[in-house]
């Protein structure tokens, strides 16, 4: 299978898109770590799974991506029991317009804090084997929500991230891809809660259930294979793939230069 013998790190990986990308990841030959402050879902994922597929293809590791110690003590296990790392998945993030600065920590803060911790381990300037990352931003990293302005905030800055991320590991080499994924509104708890989290923008609830009528909602297995896609495609390096029910498309960013 295409990613076997391969060691992938996944955060939020207990629930909702993050299970759905752990799942697809394990389908397909891939060792996982699940990282997660969900431990009771945690747990029961990784037992699951290492039923369907053998009790050594997952392990569980409880860990909040907004800290720093926690992190490294997570890279740390998967070295120790899988021997390093190939693939992170930075999926974890929040949507709650009220608590803005935890959103902030969580969705931008903890995939810049992840990263540059799993560098440590992926980039073959430091011994690493290289690899790809795999960032999960979102379609208000496209288009700007208004109902949430800080969460749409997040979402641009982990694109710009991103991208920024990939034409630096060319230049330096890291030997590593960077790449996000851009999911439409998706079926998790996330998206069944947002209306008591727009806080100051509350007003605008109703545009945003016009937007989701609109725009249809995704099943996560829809938003898992396009990860797959990126993971496993050694051409892409620095995409912003846009995933809508039933289509898929890579963005194209105007160039940046002098209009004389
Ligand atoms: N659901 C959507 O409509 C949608 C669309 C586009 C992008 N996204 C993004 O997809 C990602 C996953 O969201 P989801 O919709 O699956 O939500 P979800 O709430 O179902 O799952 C999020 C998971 O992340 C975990 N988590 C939250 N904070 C954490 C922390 N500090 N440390 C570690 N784990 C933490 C939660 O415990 C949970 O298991 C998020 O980045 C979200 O912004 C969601
Ligand atoms: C409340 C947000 C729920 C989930 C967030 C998740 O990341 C999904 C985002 C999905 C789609 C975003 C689309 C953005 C579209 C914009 O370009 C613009 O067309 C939206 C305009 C009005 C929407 C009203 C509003 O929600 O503010």
């Amino acid at each position: 299978m295409a990613l076997n013998g391969k060691i992938a790190v996944v955060t939020g990986a207990a629930m909702g898109i993050g299970k759905a990308i752990t799942e697809i990841l394990v389908q397909n030959g891939a060792k996982v770590v699940l990282l997660d402050v969900n431990e009771t879902a945690g747990k029961a994922l990784m037992e699951t799974l290492n039923k369907q597929h053998g009790q050594d293809r997952t392990l569980f590791v409880s860990c909040n991506v907004e800290s720093e110690q926690q992190i490294k003590a997570a890279f740390q296990k998967t070295v120790e029991t899988f021997g390093g790392t190939d693939i992170l998945c930075n999926n974890a993030g929040i949507l709650n317009e009220n608590e803005w600065e935890k959103t902030v920590s969580v969705n931008l803060l903890a995939v810049i804090r992840v990263t540059y911790l799993a560098l440590e381990h992926m980039s073959k300037l430091t011994g690493g084997r290289g690899g790809v990352i795999v960032n999960t931003a979102s379609l208000a990293g496209i288009g700007p929500l208004p109902s949430c302005p800080v969460y749409t905030a997040t979402k641009h800055g982990v694109i710009g991230f991103t991208r920024a991320l990939a034409a630096a590991s060319t230049m330096s080499g890291y030997g590593i891809r960077f790449n996000a994924i851009c999911p439409g509104f998706a079926q998790t708890d996330l998206l069944s809660n947002m209306n008591n989290k727009l806080g100051r923008f509350s007003h605008l609830a109703d545009a945003t259930t016009q937007m989701v009528e609109k725009l249809g909602i995704l099943n996560v297995s829809e938003v898992a294979a396009p990860v797959l896609e990126l993971v496993t495609d050694e051409s892409k390096n620095g995409e912003a793939f846009m995933i809508f029910p039933k289509a898929k498309q890579y963005v194209t960013f105007p160039k940046v230069s002098s209009s004389g």
